[in-house]
């Protein structure tokens, strides 16, 4: 079965498809927007995979609207796949055709899935799958030991050809080469990135069409849906308030559902501040809140998204609570 794979040479006039996967909140938008920041000239298109109702991180890439297609509401891995190649043919059927598509899959997206679909020899000489990656949190697999055992979080490592390696810069040369250490013996090539500097060297990586077909099976030999690991469902709450929302009953709010939640990221407007869009992220039990973009800057709309485990996170209390945050 040899036209699975195409030639180099063919694959030079196709546009470029950069896959980026990798775990809830790994840190697959901030590397995005590396990589836009790093390629000015470049004429990026985004196609952005939410697993929630709203799509968030499509508000936070740094592109035109128009650059950034959201599919949310579900996974390009499994329903959305067909809306995925999709997007792609619209981007193809452009009059002018983008230098090079970057799909962020959702953090709880089987990157294996994403790549096979992919491997459509219909797409080969048009858009060539670039390189295949996973963005991993480094301070998580600095602090857990099981970060490797079987899990989505370890398929998607697996699955990624080449690993990047997020929230490095808050730990020691010593910490770093032990996540390094920790990663290498995995058997993956890895890189962390502590500015845009790192990704522009990353010339070997990005838009060279390093992807290996010919180290991939296809569809076609016998490449079934990624079913090796059971995976525990996830349930997602979007929620969205035009009014200014009052920040300690929402901090209690995020405290309290703090346990069951594993991401919750949003544009929020506060009742102190109601002209200023505030960036809110929390992974795993880490919080941040900064001042941000809102694309939508004008409406004042507060939007957030929660995702947790079936059966763990309480959604109808949640949405309770979010309501009762809502400034009089
Ligand atoms: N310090 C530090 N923080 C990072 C880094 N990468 C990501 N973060 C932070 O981690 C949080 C999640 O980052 P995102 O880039 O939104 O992660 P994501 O993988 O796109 O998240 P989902 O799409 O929800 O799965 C944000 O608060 C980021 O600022 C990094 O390299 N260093």
């Amino acid at each position: 079965m040899t036209a699975l794979t195409p030639p180099a040479g063919a694959r030079m006039g196709a546009v470029p498809v950069i896959v980026i996967g990798g775990f809830l909140g790994a840190g697959k938008t901030t590397f995005i927007n590396r990589i836009i920041n790093s390629f000015p000239t470049r004429k990026l298109s985004a196609v952005v995979n939410d697993f929630g109702a709203i799509d968030i991180d499509a508000d936070l890439i740094n592109l035109g609207r128009e650059q950034v297609i959201p599919l949310r509401n579900g996974c390009i891995c499994c329903s959305l796949q067909g809306d995925m190649l999709s997007t792609i043919r619209y981007l193809l059927d452009q009059p002018v055709r983008p230098d090079g598509i970057i799909i962020e899959c959702s953090g709880v997206s089987q990157i294996g899935d994403v790549k096979t679909a992919l491997l459509d020899a219909v797409f080969w000489k048009e858009a060539a799958l670039d390189s295949v990656i996973c963005v991993a949190d480094g301070q998580d697999i600095l602090e857990d030991p099981a970060y490797f055992a079987q899990s989505l979080r370890a398929e998607q490592f697996r699955d990624g050809d080449f690993i990047i390696l997020s929230k490095m810069d808050q730990m020691s040369p010593e910490q770093r080469q032990s996540v390094r250490e920790r990663v290498l013996a995995q058997g993956k090539r890895a890189e962390f990135v502590l500015d845009n500097t790192a990704v522009q060297q990353m010339e070997n990586l990005l838009f060279s069409f390093s992807f290996d077909y010919a180290a991939t099976p296809g569809r076609s030999r016998g490449l079934r849906a990624s079913d090796a690991v059971p995976v525990q469902p996830f349930a997602s709450l979007a929620w969205e308030s035009d009014r200014p929302i009052a920040f300690d009953i929402f901090q209690q709010v995020i405290g309290a559902h703090a346990p069951t939640l594993l991401r919750a990221k949003g544009i929020l407007y506060a009742s102190h501040a109601p002209e200023t869009p505030a960036v809110f992220q929390m992974v795993g039990n880490r919080v941040t809140v900064g001042a941000g973009h809102d694309p939508e800057a004008g409406t004042h709309r507060s939007r957030i998204v929660f995702i947790g485990y079936e059966g763990q996170i309480d959604l109808r209390t949640l949405r309770t609570d979010m309501d009762r945050c809502v400034a009089e």
